[in-house]
């Protein structure tokens, strides 16, 4: 397939076409070593601050979609619509980048998969404790990535495998790690940008996956002890492994659409 002319050459991506959002450029970065290549930068249509970083043959589209899932979302969305209206669409979107991990189970450095992509502060406080926003009788606070690709990208990167939390605040206190954990005890991380990723991945009908690498505890606030480095580190590795499967889960008329993001 065809998709754009580059300096009088033709890129060409040799099969479905995957969209990783990140928060930041250092993470997108972090990605984009995983492939070896020099990205080429693609602008992305109405969108002046960020472009496109395109690696592995074009078949990769790397997008720092900015911090919070409010932005995330607005910057997969348009990433999304503009490949659509381009005729090229993306099979896959992953969110992906650092996270918090919940100790013991996530230790630092750790890789962790999302079975489920869920938004942890996404409700109501009420005198009886935190309601969700599906208990108010709107929308949703989960997401489930396709289970044959949990597996699949768990199985070739070593992660573990849990609910990845997304919030809006980072986690500072052990209060707030217990009372988070008592919720979603199969939570194994937060970050703050999954739950947005997979919003707009789920309004254009695209399933998504959410692969983090963990840089600190969730607990007190320690900046000084994030492992930023190593967790960047291991997300490149982590992608590596990681590119094969997509490839091939994309590739492949394996997946049930009944697995797919709603
Ligand atoms: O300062 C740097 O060099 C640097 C390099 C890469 C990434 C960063 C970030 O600050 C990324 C922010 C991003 O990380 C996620 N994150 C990481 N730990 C947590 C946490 O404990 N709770 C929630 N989110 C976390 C999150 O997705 C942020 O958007 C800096």
């Amino acid at each position: 397939m065809v998709l754009q002319a580059h300096e009088g050459r033709l890129i060409t991506a040799p099969g479905p076409r995957v969209l990783v959002a990140t928060a930041v450029p250092a993470e997108r970065d972090a990605v984009a070593r995983a492939f070896g290549t020099r990205a080429h930068e693609v602008p992305l249509p109405g969108v002046s601050t960020e472009t496109l970083h395109r690696v592995g043959d074009g078949r990769y589209d790397l997008l720092a979609a900015g911090v919070g899932p409010a932005l995330a979302a607005a910057s997969t969305a348009t990433a999304l619509t503009a490949a659509a209206l381009h005729g090229t669409p993306y099979a896959l979107v992953v969110s992906t980048g650092i996270a918090g991990g919940f100790p013991p189970d996530a230790p630092l450095g750790s890789l962790v998969v999302a079975d489920a992509v869920t938004a942890a502060d996404l409700g109501a406080e009420t005198p009886d404790g935190f309601l969700p926003v599906t208990e108010l009788g709107f929308g949703t606070v989960h997401h489930r990535p396709p289970e044959s690709l949990v597996r699949e990208a768990a199985a070739a990167t070593g992660a573990r495998v849990g609910t990845v939390l997304t919030v809006s605040t980072v986690t500072g206190s052990a209060e707030r790690a217990a009372e988070l954990r008592a919720r979603h005890p199969r939570a194994l991380a937060e970050a703050m940008e999954g739950f947005g990723v997979a919003e707009a991945a789920a309004a254009h009908g695209t399933p998504v996956l959410e692969l983090r690498a963990v840089s600190n505890p969730v607990g007190p606030r320690d900046r000084a002890a994030w492992r930023i480095g190593n967790a960047l580190a291991a997300l490149t590795e982590g992608f590596g492994k990681l590119a094969p499967v997509l490839e091939s889960w994309t590739s492949h008329d394996r997946h049930d659409p009944a697995e797919r993001t709603p």
